[in-house]
């Protein structure tokens, strides 16, 4: 088993992930356990595949796991489930000192984080991440969100888990398309700051997405250290330094907005298709050559995921889907700041960006299947 610990000045946490750690939650949980009931928020796929599992681990260390378990998708991050969990964990009795146990993918962990953020004003809760995406992102940080009407993660707080355990078996369930988006938030890390991981990327995406144990393990823990240590220095995004984890969500959930965050588009595939628009639009400023933004989006189309927004399908042209990013959580007194490339590895905030000419750049992206000479 690895470690990883999220450094924060008396709410520091471990991330531990390695193999067959879900049988071992009891006994990694219980200090933070106080009842023989457990809470356990999941979905419905999750709960067929593992939720006996970890009923089993809970009962051999004398718990009782309780199952709230919502329709899988990205749907779930609404206000009806919201309402739904924070009803069922008063109903359950949870006090403030008690920990929920989030167990599932993104949208389950973004949901009940933030249900436990809000529940007599803040109970503590346990990450499970049982994908990829998960594993390496979502389960660390605190970021905890539902959607809006108006769009993606617009209502939410700040709430650290007190435990992460990622087991990498779990992912065995997991179909390609789902290890696919995770790979997206892998290699972002290495786009956004680290050239000797994208260059790793390159030469071992498809062992990621094809559970080869070493890779999947390196593509992890490398990904789960990256976060922490930009969490521990920008934990509420302030600086400047974690808003670089946000490489490619600018355009990408704009893109999740045009359609209608539905199946047609996984958070994963619009963070593959961001951090390529991103690269482009990076060349196009004169940023970083032509060259380099091909390779990000060879790299990205290698192991299968979308790099043309021509092939999405989608009707709207550049100015409406400008249009969704007015309503980004980066937005400062009516300036966009975007998170651009001055290299493969080296991202940076860029608060000069001129929305028009992102909106005439995404218009010829929309229109042709590009390569990086339609960045210009
Ligand atoms: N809070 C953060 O920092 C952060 C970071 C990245 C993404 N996110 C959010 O995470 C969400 C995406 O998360 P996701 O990609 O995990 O999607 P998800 O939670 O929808 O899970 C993807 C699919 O896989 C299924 N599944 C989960 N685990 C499985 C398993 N082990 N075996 C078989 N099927 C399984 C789920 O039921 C679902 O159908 C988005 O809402 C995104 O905004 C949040
Ligand atoms: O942890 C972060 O910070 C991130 O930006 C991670 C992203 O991968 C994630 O999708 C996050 O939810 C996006 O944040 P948002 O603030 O743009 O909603
Ligand atoms: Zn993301």
């Amino acid at each position: 088993m690895a470690g990883v610990n999220v450094e924060l000045a008396g709410r520091g946490y471990e991330v531990a992930i390695g193999g067959n750690l879900l049988r071992e939650v009891g006994a990694l949980a219980r200090p933070l356990l106080r009842k023989t009931r457990v809470p356990v928020v999941t979905d419905a796929n999750v709960h067929a595949r593992w939720g006996k599992a970890l009923g089993a681990a809970l009962e051999r260390e004398g718990f009782e796991a309780r199952f709230l378990i919502h329709e899988p998708g990205e749907g779930a991050k609404s206000w009806q489930n919201l309402a739904r969990t924070v009803e069922w964990l008063l109903a359950e009795e949870v006090e403030r000192g008690d920990h929920v146990i989030a167990f599932g993918g993104g949208v389950i962990g973004d949901l009940t984080g933030f249900a436990a953020a809000i529940l007599k004003r803040g109970c503590g809760f346990i990450q499970l991440p049982t994908t990829l995406l998960a594993q390496v992102d979502s389960s660390v940080g605190g970021k905890t969100a539902i959607n809006a009407g108006a769009g993606k993660n617009l209502v939410g707080a700040f709430h650290q888990p007190a435990l992460v355990v990622a087991d990498t078996e779990v992912l065995a369930t997991l179909p390609d398309r789902e290890m696919r988006c995770g790979y997206a938030e892998v290699i972002k890390y290495g786009i956004l700051g680290d050239a000797d991981f994208f260059a790793w990327c390159e030469a071992n995406g498809d062992k990621v997405i094809a559970h080869d144990e070493a890779a999947l393990t390196h593509a992890v823990t490398t990904s789960v250290t990256a976060k922490a240590r930009i969490v521990a220095e920008d934990e509420r995004e302030t600086t400047g330094a974690r808003a670089l984890l946000n490489l490619g969500h600018t355009f990408g959930h704009a893109l999740e907005a045009e359609t209608d965050f539905s199946e047609r588009l996984l958070h994963g595939e619009a963070v593959a298709l961001g951090m390529v628009l991103a690269a482009r639009y990076s060349a196009r400023r004169g940023l970083i050559g032509n060259l380099d933004a091909a390779r990000v989006a060879r790299a990205i189309g290698a192991v299968g995921l979308p790099t043309e927004i021509a092939a999405l399908g989608i009707e709207c042209g550049g100015e409406a889907l400008a249009a969704h990013m007015l309503h980004d959580k980066k937005m400062d007194a009516g300036t966009l700041p975007f998170v651009l490339l001055r290299g493969v590895g080296e991202a940076f905030l860029d608060r000069e960006v001129d929305m028009a000419d992102v909106a005439a750049f995404l218009g010829g992206q929309l229109r042709s299947l590009g390569d990086a000479k339609n960045s210009s």
